[in-house]
């Protein structure tokens, strides 16, 4: 049995970034890295923008001017301005070019063909420059650049309509077990309701993967080799759960064997999700996590998600972790280092009841797991414990 320090690190120097790429419609790549740099193909502003309604002036050394028109937004019209001449123009309007600076309209009186002034203005004065965020063939966005919403309308505003982003790992989820049917189906003896592939499935979608296959085998030797066969030669990760403990129906581990899937790890001191199965196969990363639903999502954020930054090519891998004071009292059974179901709330931690690997009854209020190490069996009241902060 490996410590957790070492099954991370082992996860780490295994998974090696995708370095795939792939075209994305702009709005539906947010989230998604830039394979490249992307270069302005145009002028942001393209022209000269005024940012007030007001009046566009051809200033010179007197507060008043003669109107002599006007440019709203959307206009192709360019009227020539000479001094002390002006045009009365809207915010995302285009500014003449022999306008040279913008006066707001609460600051001008009108009175029928002139106008005048409260005071003299600087030249540019309210008037957006062409290529004032941006230059035609300079660099918009680097490569390596998360595509936000505020990025996606970034480049929607230059023209872009898609983007070469590197491509999200192809996952698949598989279940195993005879005693799992759909919520919808009646609760016969002895069955229970699948709950792990689409809290798996939530999971990832909450960190933005999308391409994701859920697979649901019995507990069936050849079922199991079929299905995993098929899985780990036709996807980028792999997450199995259940079937990987010590059972005589726990058919994965053998199955896995069989597809020369080569273990990187199985076991690992840790509570929950001792039976923690991590294995290669060619560049396909498997994981077998415990069946128990807190054990599997567990798993999931401490081990998974180092693999899932790790194929983005993103260094900083692990989720937040942060020392919060705790407002419980905790007392650890046994040896294994423990996660715990947490509520973190502004600096303080609350270790909730419920810490058993089968129960999701406490999770599912969690927004934290306080990390309980081997050689400390209780936390008091006030105590500093480590953190980590789920992406909830
Ligand atoms: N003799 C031993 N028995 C067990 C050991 C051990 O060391 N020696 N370890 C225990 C620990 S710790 C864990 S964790 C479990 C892990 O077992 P498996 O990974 O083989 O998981 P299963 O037995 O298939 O299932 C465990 C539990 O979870 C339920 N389950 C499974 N899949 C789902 C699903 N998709 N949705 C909802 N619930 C699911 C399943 O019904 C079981 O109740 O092994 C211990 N045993
Ligand atoms: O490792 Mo298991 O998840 O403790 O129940």
């Amino acid at each position: 049995m490996i410590s957790i320090d070492q099954a991370k690190l082992l996860v780490k120097n295994h998974v090696k970034p995708l370095l795939k790429e792939t075209i994305k419609p702009v709005e539906k790549a947010g989230g998604y890295y830039l394979f490249e740099d992307i270069y302005s193909p145009i002028n942001m502003p393209p022209f000269r923008q005024s940012a007030m309604d007001g009046y566009a002036l051809h200033l010179h050394d007197n507060l008043t001017y003669k109107l002599i028109g006007e440019v709203k937004a959307g206009d192709n019209f360019k009227p020539t301005l000479q001094p002390g001449e002006a045009v009365r123009i809207f915010t995302g309007a285009p500014v003449p070019d022999s306008a040279n600076a913008i006066m707001m309209q609460e600051k001008v009186k009108v009175d029928a063909t002139k106008i005048s002034i409260e005071e003299q203005l600087d030249e540019g004065h309210n008037i957006r420059p062409i290529g004032e965020q941006v230059k035609k063939g300079d660099i918009a966005l680097k490569k390596d650049t998360k595509l936000t919403p505020a990025s996606i309308g970034y480049l929607l505003s230059l023209g872009i309509r898609d983007v070469k982003v590197f491509k999200k790992p192809t996952i698949a989820i598989v279940t195993t077990g005879n005693e799992l049917i759909e919520p919808g189906q009646d609760l016969t003896h002895g069955k229970i309701y699948e709950s792990n592939s689409k809290m798996l499935l939530s999971a990832l979608y909450s960190l933005k993967f999308y391409d994701v296959t859920i697979h649901k085998v019995e507990d069936d030797y050849q079922e199991t080799v079929k299905t995993l066969k098929s899985v780990v030669s036709n996807n980028d990760l792999v997450i199995i759960t259940g079937g990987i403990s010590v059972g005589d129906y726990d058919f994965v581990g053998k199955a896995l064997n069989e597809l020369q899937v080569d273990e990187v790890f199985y076991k690992v001191k840790q509570k929950p999700g001792k039976p923690l199965f991590f294995g290669k196969k060619e560049d396909t990363s498997i994981f077998a996590l415990p069946g128990n639903p807190a054990a599997a999502l567990t798993c999931f954020y401490v081990y998974v998600y180092i693999a899932l930054q790790k194929m983005m090519g993103i260094d900083d891998i692990e989720l937040p972790c942060v020392q919060a004071k705790s407002i419980s009292n905790f007392y650890k059974n046994g040896d294994r280092p423990q996660f715990l179901k947490a509520i973190f709330d502004n600096g303080h931690v609350e270790i909730l009841e419920g810490q058993n690997s089968s129960m999701l009854q406490t999770f599912a209020i969690s927004n934290a797991l306080v990390f309980s190490p081997e050689e400390q069996n209780h936390f008091h009241f006030g105590d500093f414990v480590e953190t980590i902060l789920l992406p909830v």
